[in-house]
């Protein structure tokens, strides 16, 4: 049978500021997509959260790309924009909603997408990942490591199925253009492209041996949408397990290690991204509860519910983060954030001047103004004094310049 997994997400407001998600939104949204699963529209639903980023996990037969599927999570998130967020005046509402009118298809408008139509298997595991705080590029590390790392992936090595390798299919986010590139072979490309995780991003990963589709990840920037800062554009991602994939185990193991990404507060810091637990999860309505982002906005989180796929149908989800075997990682992302919020507003916490153009910074920037080298250099004496009396409210004439 041919489903369609669709994950649609949106930041439509924060409590208080960008920490978390308002409880009734979920609900709200889970309710919405009961009444269309009872029309049929959809087969079956989950809705979770991670700080303030709602996603809407939806399966169904209509395919990528559905404008009746990317309609209702648009006017499910318009709808709880109006009726919720707006009326209680949670920060930001409606942030992730950047155009006014749908027209069909979701991209573009500001939410981000991860869909993926598959043939179900026999048994059909699938793991799905929402990330707040970063970047669709913080998914580059780990899914290179879990499709093309036989240190962290043993199947790589052992299982016949996955021993040809993977086929990458990575987005210059800038250009407007794909790269598809093979693992092992050209290993040393692939890392020399995801390595810049703001431009390249890995998209979807294929096994090579069928070109059985494994993964997609969101790839929307909203920056380039909006043209202004807009906060980060906080992704989502799935991966289909075992049976020739890699397995579940091998999947999270990447997550072990909290590798630093670009994010946090004000989306223009460098911090590491910690596997994070959810709060609570509602089998019966339907709604996991995720973490709240607060220290410094953060870190930067990431959370992961694992399925099984039947007949179009979610069984689960497991909190796959839940585990004490991922204490040690959170503690490491404590200290790691411990020691490099030390360095404050300086680079390489903060943000390179490229990656902090779509901030405010050089709005603040912009109003100062540098001297000529030369022409300082002349009149050195006079621009101290000049400088110097001016901040303690003397008021004297300076030498000029443009
Ligand atoms: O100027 P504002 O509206 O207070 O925005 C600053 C906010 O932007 C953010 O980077 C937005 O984060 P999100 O992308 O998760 O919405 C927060 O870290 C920060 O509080
Ligand atoms: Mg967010």
């Amino acid at each position: 049978m041919k489903v369609t997994v669709s994950i649609i997400k949106a930041d439509i407001g924060g409590l208080p500021g960008h920490a978390w998600v308002h409880p009734k939104i979920l609900e709200f949204a889970a309710d919405r997509l009961r009444e269309e699963q009872k029309r049929g529209l959809i087969i079956d639903y989950f809705v979770y959260n991670v700080g303030d980023d709602m996603s809407l996990l939806m399966t169904h037969t209509k395919g990528e790309n559905n404008p009746d599927i990317h309609g209702l999570a648009w006017s499910i998130f318009k709808e709880a924009t109006e009726n919720i967020a707006k009326k209680v005046k949670l920060y930001g509402a409606g942030q992730d909603l950047l155009k006014d009118t749908f027209s069909g298809n979701i991209r573009g408008l500001g939410p981000q997408v991860a869909e993926m139509e598959l043939e179900e298997r026999p048994s059909e595991p699938l793991v799905v990942f929402a990330a707040d705080k970063t970047e669709p590029g913080a998914f580059n590390l780990p899914f290179y490591r879990i499709f093309a790392d036989p240190f962290n992936t043993a199947g790589l090595v052992i299982d016949p199925a996955m021993h040809q390798g993977f086929r990458f299919e990575i987005l210059d986010v800038y250009e407007g253009k794909v790269y598809l590139l093979d693992a092992p072979e050209n290993s040393y490309d692939i890392l020399g492209l995801i390595g810049t995780p703001g431009r390249y991003i890995i998209r979807r990963i294929y096994r090579k041996a069928d070109l059985i589709q494994a993964s997609v990840t969101s790839v929307e920037r909203l920056n380039l949408i909006a043209g202004r800062y807009v906060g980060k554009d906080d992704p989502v991602a799935m991966v289909r397990a075992q049976h020739g994939l890699p397995a579940v185990g091998e999947i999270l193991e990447a997550f072990a290690y909290p590798h630093l990404v670009e994010g946090w507060m004000r989306g223009s810091h460098v911090g590491p991204l910690m596997p994070t637990k959810m709060i609570s999860i509602d089998q019966e309505k339907k709604i996991a509860l995720g973490p709240k982002m607060t220290r410094f906005d953060g870190p930067p989180k990431v959370i992961s519910l694992g399925f099984q796929l039947h007949d179009g149908y979610l069984e689960g989800p497991v909190d796959l983060f839940d585990d004490p075997a991922f204490d040690y990682s959170r503690q490491l992302a404590a200290q790691i954030t411990d020691y490099i919020r030390r360095m404050g507003p300086v680079m390489p916490h903060r943000l390179p001047p490229e990656e902090m153009e779509y901030t405010t910074l050089p709005q603040i920037l912009s109003k100062l103004k540098p001297i000529p080298v030369d022409e300082y250099e002349k009149n050195r004496l006079q621009y101290i004094q000049f400088v110097t009396s001016q901040a303690s409210g003397q008021a004297t004439t300076g030498p000029s310049h443009d």
